[in-house]
């Protein structure tokens, strides 16, 4: 089956998003997420430009090659400008495999390993007791696992709480948008959100908390330790992950579990890591981190280690990767949970897709392939429009900080 044509569709529903289409000689199309939030042009180019070109005339089926020659063929490894072009590919690819066989994308994985997957959604609130709210709310609309981010006292802008709260939009300018920090003023109202939350909710219900990379190791170490108490399923993105075994020291200091990787885009990137038990989670998605043949790698190896998946699900990621993720997610052994962050009725409009929710578990849906279409003739009414995730600077002083 011959790779006849393929092209880069870029829309934005609400927000940006950039798709992959390949089509075969057989007549069965695949899509690919190619979605690089502030960043999507260069890999509608990369694709474009430079992978489309050699991808035409070759067999559709032999996704591995075809992995190996975008990684290895381009002389320049990683990245995530690169690997989110080849995950797009090999997403598209897996979806065509998927189809021809007339079987949803987890049989061809190796099937179910469980009935449903379980994720978490985003509560978010501009004080302690409309988080609490929002915590509740969910709770009531069944879902097992709740993120919860509020607004910290003496801080205008604060990453994860948004206005429409169903919809949150971290991409929210035409250029970056500035927010100021206070690693002071955070760390001292953190542990009374989950204190005041677990007042009122119980202890039935997990609870996550992303830090957004804005601690130092030992900053982390402090606040996972006081965060004990109220047995967080994660404590996410605690200290930037350049330096790998920066998390050493927060793991010498807390029992609260680590999740962190939605920035990963390779294996090597949480090699160290895994190896060294020093997460929980490895947060790596299809989209940014090379498709469903590189995730599988990783997943791998993090298995060995009972290190489990928790994949990134924000809004800037389609709803294409999220179809092709739950198919990974309700295969993959090691899986742990799933973040799901809904998209606006419009997205969901431009991607048709068989995935639903039910009490706090999504399901991939049984069509062949990922189960994710585009609707070319409704994208192509929502054109690019230029939008950054925000900035961080240090509130006493002004210095960029993480965001
Ligand atoms: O955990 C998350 O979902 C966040 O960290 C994201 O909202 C993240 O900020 C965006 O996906 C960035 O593109
Ligand atoms: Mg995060």
């Amino acid at each position: 089956m011959k790779i006849t044509n393929a092209r880069v569709i870029v829309c934005s529903p609400g927000r940006n998003f950039v798709t992959l289409k390949l089509e075969t000689d057989e007549g069965l199309t695949g899509i690919g997420d190619a979605t690089l939030n502030g960043r999507e042009l260069s890999v509608a180019a990369y694709l474009t430009e430079h992978v489309i070109p050699c991808l035409i005339g070759r067999d559709a089926h032999q996704i591995e090659d075809i992995w190996q020659y975008l990684y290895k063929g381009a002389y320049w490894r990683r990245g995530p400008v690169t690997m989110t072009a080849i995950a797009a590919v090999d997403t598209a690819l897996w979806d065509i495999k998927a189809k021809a066989a007339g079987l949803p994308l987890y049989q061809l994985l190796g099937g179910k390993s469980r009935t449903g997957v379980m994720v978490y959604g985003h509560a978010n609130g501009s004080d302690i007791e409309h988080t609490v709210d929002e915590v509740l709310r969910y709770a009531d609309a069944g879902y097992k696992a709740i993120r919860a981010q509020s607004g910290v006292p003496g801080l205008e802008k604060v990453y994860g709480v948004g206005k429409g709260t169903l919809f949150y939009e971290p991409a929210d300018a035409d250029l970056p948008s500035e927010h100021d920090w206070s690693t002071e003023k955070y760390l001292r109202h953190t542990p009374k959100l989950f204190e005041r939350i677990r007042e009122k909710l119980g202890f039935e219900h997990h609870l996550l908390h992303d830090v957004h990379h804005r601690l130092t190791p030992i900053e982390a170490g402090r606040l996972g330790k006081s965060l004990e108490p109220f047995n967080l399923f994660w404590m996410e993105d605690a200290t930037p992950a350049e330096n790998q075994d920066a998390f050493r020291l927060i793991r010498q200091h807390t029992t609260t579990p680590l999740a962190v990787g939605e920035i990963f885009n390779s294996i090597w990137d949480c090699k160290e890591l895994i190896e060294n038990q020093l997460i929980d989670y490895v947060r790596a998605t299809v989209v940014h981190a090379g498709g469903i043949t590189h995730l599988r790698r990783i997943a791998d190896l993090a298995s060995l280690y009972q290190v489990r998946t928790g994949c990134h699900g924000a809004t800037d990621l389609s709803p294409v990767c999220m179809g092709a993720a739950l198919h990974f997610d309700l295969w993959v052994p090691n899986f742990g949970i799933q973040e799901y962050m809904r998209h606006t009725e419009e997205t969901d409009a431009v991607f048709p897709h068989a995935y639903t929710f039910d009490q706090g578990m999504l399901y991939p849906g049984d069509v062949p392939g990922h189960g994710v279409e585009i609707d070319e003739a409704l994208a192509a009414k929502y054109p690019y429009k230029r939008a950054y995730l925000p900035v961080n600077r240090l509130q006493h002083d002004g210095t960029l900080w993480n965001w």
